[in-house]
């Protein structure tokens, strides 16, 4: 087959170009990329080979070999892994296969500190084209006898032909940009990899240039150095790794440049046996509310790697995790499928929960401000398993934090308990998506009258935990939108509360205007009621105490999981100036024509605040219209 030229993927061409004109100043770390790669493609055949030993008979000893021309120009890292075929070589390095890379993109383009999101994001072997104007890639897959070479400069195309390759793995010929021929000095490239790569448990090897004695023989020439200590770094005692190791471990592992928050390296022995080097990034990645999205922990088999993507041993509701777990007990020739139902691999990971839940509950203990920025990052996808993961319910709430109304930071569950009022019975929350608008809603005035506090649960998982769980430490938690406010059982420590033989006089003084807008609405509303949740806006809507929340409602009917919408409950606030006003005016008149505007316009105000649109939105206006005449009159 002669050469054939092809195009990027659109994806992989946007990509490039942010890379090649960007000013990171971190360039060297494509060569941690390249490396990792190929230590990857090692990790890859070592698998396969457990059931096909022929493939790695011939060269049965991993490496990585780096080698510079002796101008400098090219930089060539060649490994004796897996390798690629034609195909594999147009499908990996022309395509990009990865959840998030829109929003990457978008971001970098926007941005105009987009250099550091190239940091943030890893773009793998594409952070080449940062120092190199064109590159060769020469593969063969093992396995397979032909060779096959990919050249591209980077702009738009690339051509793929046949090649003599000898061997099997893929050799990456790297030809330097002019202003980027440091990447060509022997010097920085040793420091690069003692900096990077130290912990790839395969020797990286460098060709020692060769060296002229005085009497003119050549010495070194063509002699290979290892530069990495070139073992797994899980399989060390933590003495013997250092901090930078541990980090740098953690960038080859998690695809990510952050400083981990947490790492655990921990060994388990017993009935079962594994080791395990365990992190929490530091930062979100873009993709974490993606559905494809994986965790990023490696399942090992005594030092073999098996997988990547098994989501049997880490839950969900801990995708943040990266890391390695290494049994000792698994069959090396275990296949993916035969892990799904494995019961040895079910033990690591219940054994993995409780130590992750263990490590964030301490951290929320001893050093609450830390623990809130893994919060910010992961809550959300923690509390997923609040009805994943039933068992785990109890240590998950105690790590959840929450937004209320009464304070500005995080508090906790426990916080929460602790600063309830007298006769209070339940854990009062609202939710939403806009956390301003809910601290702002009708129905938490009440309660902030009577400094009760309420959760604000605004993360989109919030509606689907809160209503599955039953309590926390013997309270329930109870929706501030549905249902009585019971307001009158709690001791309010301010001014605003009221007496019991108020609210009698109240419901007794609203009879005329509440039996009259129960006739007007009828209709729309499943009752009225004077209300004793809210002290500055005339009314609100509430769902009943047996009837589904008004958001979760509006959630379900989002997703076409639910199509009618529920008739509320409207109240409306005894102490406020128009409903007093309302109320006057009927028992004067009797049921006078002109009220009705208002009637339905007090219903139409209600949906509004819950961000409905009014029934009508023709009638509301003019309806709207005729009561803003009659005010000027
Ligand atoms: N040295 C190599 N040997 C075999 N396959 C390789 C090699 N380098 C890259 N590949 C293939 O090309 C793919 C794309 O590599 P690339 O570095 O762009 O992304 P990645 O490693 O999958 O993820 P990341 O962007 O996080 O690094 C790899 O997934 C792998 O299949």
């Amino acid at each position: 087959m002669s050469e054939e030229q092809l195009s990027f993927q659109a994806e992989v061409s946007r990509l490039l170009d942010i890379v090649a004109h960007s000013l990171y100043s971190n360039k060297e770390i494509f060569l941690r990329e390249l490396i990792s790669n190929a230590s990857d493609a090692c990790d890859k055949l070592r698998y396969l080979a457990v059931t096909d030993g022929d493939l790695m008979k011939d060269d049965p000893e991993f490496r990585i070999d780096l080698e510079i021309d002796p101008d400098g120009k090219t930089l060539t890292i060649s490994d004796n892994g897996v390798g690629m075929n034609r195909q594999e070589l147009i499908d990996n390095l022309g395509t990009i296969a990865r959840s998030g890379t829109d929003a990457f993109m978008a971001q970098m383009e926007n941005n105009k500190d987009g250099n550091n999101l190239i940091g943030q994001f890893g773009v793998g072997f594409y952070s080449a084209y940062m120092v190199s104007d064109t590159i060769t890639v020469t593969s063969r897959r093992a396995g397979e006898d032909q060779g096959w070479k990919w050249v591209s400069d980077g702009k738009g195309t690339f051509t793929v032909s046949e090649a003599d390759k000898d061997t099997r793995g893929t050799s990456i010929e790297l030809h330097l940009k002019e202003e980027q021929k440091e990447f060509g000095e022997e010097l920085r490239l040793r420091t690069i990899i003692k900096t990077y790569s130290d912990h790839i448990p395969i020797p990286i090897r460098f060709k020692k240039a060769a060296s002229t004695n005085e009497d003119g023989t050549i010495e070194n020439a063509g002699e290979w150095e290892t530069l990495n200590s070139a073992s797994a770094i899980w399989t060390r005692s933590k003495s013997d790794v250092s901090d930078e190791q541990y980090k740098e471990f953690y960038h080859h592992v998690a695809h990510a440049y952050d400083d981990p928050w947490l790492q655990e390296h921990f060994r388990v022995e017993g009935v079962l046996e594994y080791s395990g080097l365990l992190f929490i990034p530091g930062s979100k990645p873009f993709d974490l509310f993606h559905p494809e999205r994986k965790h990023g922990v490696k399942l090992y088999v005594r030092r073999v790697f098996i997988t990547d993507d098994c989501q049997e041993l880490v839950p969900a509701y801990m995708r943040f995790l990266k890391g390695v777990i290494d049994s000792e007990d698994l069959p090396l020739n275990i296949s993916r499928e035969m892990l799904q139902d494995n019961p040895m691999l079910r033990k690591i990971r219940s054994g993995i929960i409780k130590r992750v839940l263990g490590l964030l509950d301490k951290k929320a203990e001893n050093e609450p401000e830390e623990f809130i920025k893994f919060w910010e990052n992961f809550g959300p996808v923690l509390k997923e398993g609040l009805y994943e993961d039933l068992p785990q319910k109890d240590p998950i709430l105690k790590l959840c934090r929450f937004r209320s109304i009464n304070n500005d930071g995080w508090i906790s569950l426990a916080d929460y308990i602790a600063n309830m009022k007298e006769g209070q019975e339940h854990i009062y929350y609202i939710s939403g998506e806009d956390e301003k608008a809910l601290r702002r809603s009708p129905q938490v005035e009440g309660f902030k009258a009577k400094g009760v506090d309420v959760l604000v649960l605004n993360d989109s998982v919030d509606e689907f935990w809160v209503t599955s769980i039953n309590e926390f430490e013997g309270k329930d938690f109870k929706s501030v939108t549905r249902g009585g406010a019971d307001l009158g059982k709690i001791d309010g420590s301010d001014t605003a509360d009221e007496k019991s033989e108020d609210k009698e006089d109240d419901k007794a003084e609203m009879g005329a205007l509440l039996g009259y807008l129960k006739l007007t609405l009828e209709d729309e509303v499943k009752d009225i009621r004077s209300s004793e949740r809210l002290t500055d806006s005339a009314v609100c809507l509430v769902a009943d105490e047996g009837d589904m929340d008004i958001h979760l409602e509006r959630i379900l009917r989002s997703h076409n999981q639910v199509n009618e919408v529920s008739k509320r409950v409207l109240e409306i606030n005894p102490k406020h100036d128009l409903v007093k006003r309302l109320s006057d005016l009927i028992k004067q008149d009797g049921a006078a024509s002109d009220l009705e505007d208002i009637a339905w316009l007090l219903l139409d105000q209600a949906r509004i605040l819950e961000g409905q649109m009014p029934s009508d939105v023709t009638t509301f206006s003019q309806r709207m219209s005729r009561v803003m005449g009659k005010g000027l009159s």
